[in-house]
C-alpha cells in the first residue's frame, strides 16, 4: 500500500520532511471491481467521467453510487466538460466528490464561484501547446487546487491517450499544486516523472485493454512503475 503523499505542488525534499510520493489518478473508472483494484493498487484519486461521449462516460446516478462505496483511502475526482451551472451543482449535490475536475473552457471565474458555494476541491485541466499554455495558466493561480496539464483536446476534450511533450515541464517553477496527464502508461510513466518531477500523474487509456475498459493488471503496473521511481528517487 502506497503511502499518503503531502502535496506542495513543488517537489521538496529535507531530511525532516517525509519524503514525498507520487500522487496517482485513475481516471474512467465504472465499475466497483475496478474501484477496488484502483485502491489496492495504491492509487489515491479515482475519476468518474460525467460527459456523454466519452466511453467512460457514467450517468450522476451511477456516480453517486460508485462514490458511496469507494474506499476512503481513495479521493472521487468528478470530471465535467463545460456544464452549465445548473448541472453543475445538480452534479455536485449528486455525488457529493472530493474534487471537481473542469476539462473544458471553463474560466478562472467560474471556478472561483463553484469553490465558493459548493465548498469543494476544484481542478483544472489544461491542453499543454507551447510554453505559452505554461504562462496563460497563471491566470488560475489563487484559484485552482490543482492543474493538470493534459494534451489537447482531440477527439474528445480528454481521455485520448495522447502524451504531452514533457520537456515543456521540465524545470519549469509550478506556483500550485498540478498534475501530469496525456497519454502515460505503465511503461513511460518513470521516463515522464523523472522528465518532470510531476507530483500527481493521471492516466485513463493506458490501463486500459479497450476504450472504457480498464485493465486492472495495467493498473497495477502503472502505480508499480510509479512507486518504482519513487523509490528510485527517494535513494538518490
Ligand atoms: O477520459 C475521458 O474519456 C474524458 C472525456 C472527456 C473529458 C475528460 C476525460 N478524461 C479526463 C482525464 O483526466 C484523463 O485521465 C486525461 O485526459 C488523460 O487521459 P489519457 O491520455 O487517456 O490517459
Amino acid at each position: 500500500m502506497r503511502n499518503d503523499a503531502l502535496d506542495s505542488g513543488v517537489r521538496r525534499k529535507t531530511e525532516k520532511e517525509k519524503p514525498m510520493t507520487t500522487l496517482i489518478k485513475i481516471c474512467g473508472l465504472s465499475t466497483e471491481a475496478t474501484i477496488d483494484a484502483a485502491a489496492k493498487a495504491g492509487a489515491s484519486h479515482i475519476g468518474l467521467v460525467h460527459f456523454e461521449k466519452s466511453p467512460r462516460h457514467v450517468t450522476l446516478e451511477q456516480a453517486a453510487k460508485l462514490r458511496v462505496r469507494t474506499p476512503t483511502s481513495l479521493k472521487v475526482v468528478l470530471l465535467l466538460v463545460n456544464a452549465s451551472p445548473v448541472l453543475t451543482e445538480q452534479a455536485y449535490r449528486a455525488v457529493r466528490p472530493d474534487v471537481i475536475q473542469f476539462h473544458g473552457s471553463e474560466t478562472p471565474e467560474w471556478l472561483a464561484l463553484v469553490k465558493k458555494h459548493m465548498k469543494v476541491e476544484v481542478w483544472k485541466a489544461l491542453g499543454l501547446r507551447s510554453a505559452e499554455t505554461l504562462t496563460n495558466a497563471r491566470r488560475f493561480d489563487g484559484i485552482a487546487d490543482r492543474l493538470l496539464f493534459d494534451a489537447p483536446a482531440q477527439a474528445l476534450p480528454g481521455g485520448n491517450g495522447v502524451a504531452v511533450d514533457w520537456s515543456l515541464l521540465a524545470g519549469h517553477q509550478h506556483l500550485v499544486p498540478w498534475g501530469l496527464a496525456g497519454g502515460l502508461d505503465p511503461d513511460n510513466v518513470g521516463e515522464a516523472l523523472a522528465a518532470t518531477h510531476a507530483p500527481l500523474v493521471d492516466v485513463s487509456s493506458g490501463v486500459e485493454s479497450a476504450p472504457g475498459v480498464k485493465d486492472m493488471d495495467k493498473m497495477a503496473r502503472f502505480c508499480q512503475a510509479v512507486a518504482d521511481h519513487d523509490q528510485r528517487s527517494h535513494q538518490a
